[in-house]
């Protein structure tokens, strides 16, 4: 931002209904404040205004549009609790058009400094995901703030399972500065894949070929949770509040989001975001999709009947492992660690110290992100940032039924600790390979199947670019009692 536009000092005073306001910008932030009792005072920084927009006079629909002016809506965002965000607007009014068109023009000029700010979204609707809603999710609570932020949003419905890997990997997208989502976590997982695959083909580069780098697309990623579980969204805004996912995509800040590579001995087999589980996961992901028709409840029903199963799955894991020492920080709003990676290159000179675990597991999980989402509200690995080009290894070995619930329960608090439970590991690492040694279980992998068992997982630090400012500090205490594993 210009240092001229950074200095202006704007102070007027204006109408708001029968209510007079001073208004004053300066510094970035606009403040108003009652000129009678009770003189409540309100800030919003520019960043969280939405637009600026002379209003409209009244005329019939058929005439053409005129402006008043002498009336303007300042739209913003501001944060309500924790970390849901709520549209406001606050219309005002003076008597000299002069005092108007200098608040309107001086503040449509600090928006415009905002380039990071969508224009041309291309966004997919998942019509078949979580309940069923993603579209009237978007109608009505994406399509009309967008509309006053002036995005142009391009709307896909899916139609059928990976279309929109598809359409990402084989269309021309000049035409667009970002791309969306509204659907669950197979529906961002298709948007990511398709859009590393894309980067790839437009490079020349053989995704299959391990020993080349994936390339990071240039598309920035926007995530509306409408799924039933939606943990990429949650970890990525603190919530699933979509009204927030929307607000995130218009403010338009961006964080780096790091991507695993799954693959077996030949090919690259897909890529994930959030977490890729073996064993009781595993199981329920693949028993569970039969079941779709019974909703989210699903997962609930597959996960007791595979607790009381209380299977195991004898399996080889060797992980490239590196010292957690004092690394128990969590992932939030300007976040020192994924900073810190942001602007680091990746160098990959780790120490190469593989180790390998033998034997019978109730569950292995490779945690990519916390995988927090309302039920888990600390996820599976807590420590896991979004942006730190670890991937966090829960190891969860095969043991009583009781010890199983034990674990469960413990998932489902924000106060997470399993330090005191010797079934259970956890190792921060950059990669790490799964045999399987007797009978198989499947890979969940962001909530989709995959049956090689025999992987290999790599991360890659911060490859996707998504839109979030994070989420907030202060954790949001679950509110749901039932068991949180069995829909992270
Ligand atoms: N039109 C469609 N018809 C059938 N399947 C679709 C369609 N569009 C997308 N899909 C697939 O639907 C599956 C489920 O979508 P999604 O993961 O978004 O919802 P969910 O499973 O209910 O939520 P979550 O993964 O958060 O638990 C994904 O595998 C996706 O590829």
């Amino acid at each position: 931002m210009s240092d001229n536009i950074q200095n202006s000092v704007l102070l007027s005073t204006f109408y708001c209904g029968r209510k007079r306001y001073r208004l004053y910008f300066h510094r970035n932030q606009i403040v108003w404040d009652n000129e009678r009792p009770p003189y409540a005072q309100q800030t919003v920084p520019i960043e969280n205004v939405i637009s600026v927009q002379y209003n409209n006079i009244e005329t019939h629909p058929a005439d053409e549009r005129t402006y008043n002016p002498h009336n303007f809506t300042i739209h913003y965002a501001e944060r309500k609790e924790s970390s849901i965000w709520r549209y406001n607007s606050l219309t005002l009014r003076h008597s000299d058009p002069l005092q108007v068109s200098s608040w309107v023009k001086t503040l449509q000029n600090h928006l415009q400094s905002f380039t990071q700010r969508p224009k041309r979204l291309l966004l997919f609707v998942n019509p078949y995901g979580g309940k069923k809603k993603a579209l009237k999710l978007f109608e009505n609570f994406g399509k009309p703030l967008f509309s006053i932020a002036g995005v142009d949003v391009s709307v896909i419905v899916s139609q059928r399972q990976n279309q929109i890997r598809d359409i990402l990997i084989h269309h021309n997208l000049d035409m667009f500065d970002s791309v969306g989502c509204v659907g669950g976590d197979g529906t961002v997982s298709e948007l990511l894949n398709g859009l590393v695959i894309r980067e790839c083909r437009l490079r020349g580069i053989d995704p299959d070929n391990a020993a080349q780098d994936l390339p990071k697309p240039t598309l920035p990623v926007g995530v509306i949770p409408g799924g039933s579980t939606d943990t990429i969204a949650y970890c990525l805004h603190g919530t699933t509040d979509v009204t927030t996912a929307v607000l995130h995509i218009i403010f338009g800040d961006s964080l780096g989001l790091d991507l695993v590579s799954v693959r077996d001995k030949d090919r690259l087999l897909r890529l994930f975001a959030s977490a890729l589980s073996y064993g009781y996961l595993g199981d329920i992901a693949y028993h569970s999709e039969r079941l779709r028709w019974m909703g989210p409840v699903r997962y609930e029903y597959c996960g007791f009947k595979k607790i009381l199963a209380n299977e195991g799955y004898k399996g080889e894991i060797t992980f490239l492992a590196d010292p957690m020492s004092g690394n128990e920080s969590r992932c939030f709003e300007n976040c020192q660690e994924c900073f810190i990676k942001s602007n680091q290159v990746n160098t990959n000179k780790m120490e190469k110290n593989w180790k390998t675990i033998q034997g019978k597991f109730f569950m292995v999980s490779g945690a990519n992100i916390s995988c927090a989402c309302e039920r888990s509200p600390s996820g599976i690995a807590p420590y896991c940032h979004l942006g730190d080009g670890y991937l966090y290894l829960v190891i969860i070995h095969h043991t009583s039924l009781l010890n199983n619930l034990r674990i469960l329960w413990r998932f489902s608090k924000s106060t997470y600790t399993t330090d005191d439970l010797p079934f259970v590991e956890i190792h921060r690492v950059k990669e790490f390979c799964f045999r399987a040694l007797d009978i198989p279980s499947r890979w969940n992998c962001d909530g989709e199947i995959q049956h090689n068992t025999d992987i290999r997982a790599r991360v890659h630090c911060q490859l996707l670019t998504v839109f979030s400012r994070g989420s907030s500090s202060v954790p949001v205490e679950s509110n749901k009692s039932s068991c949180g594993l069995c829909r992270c």
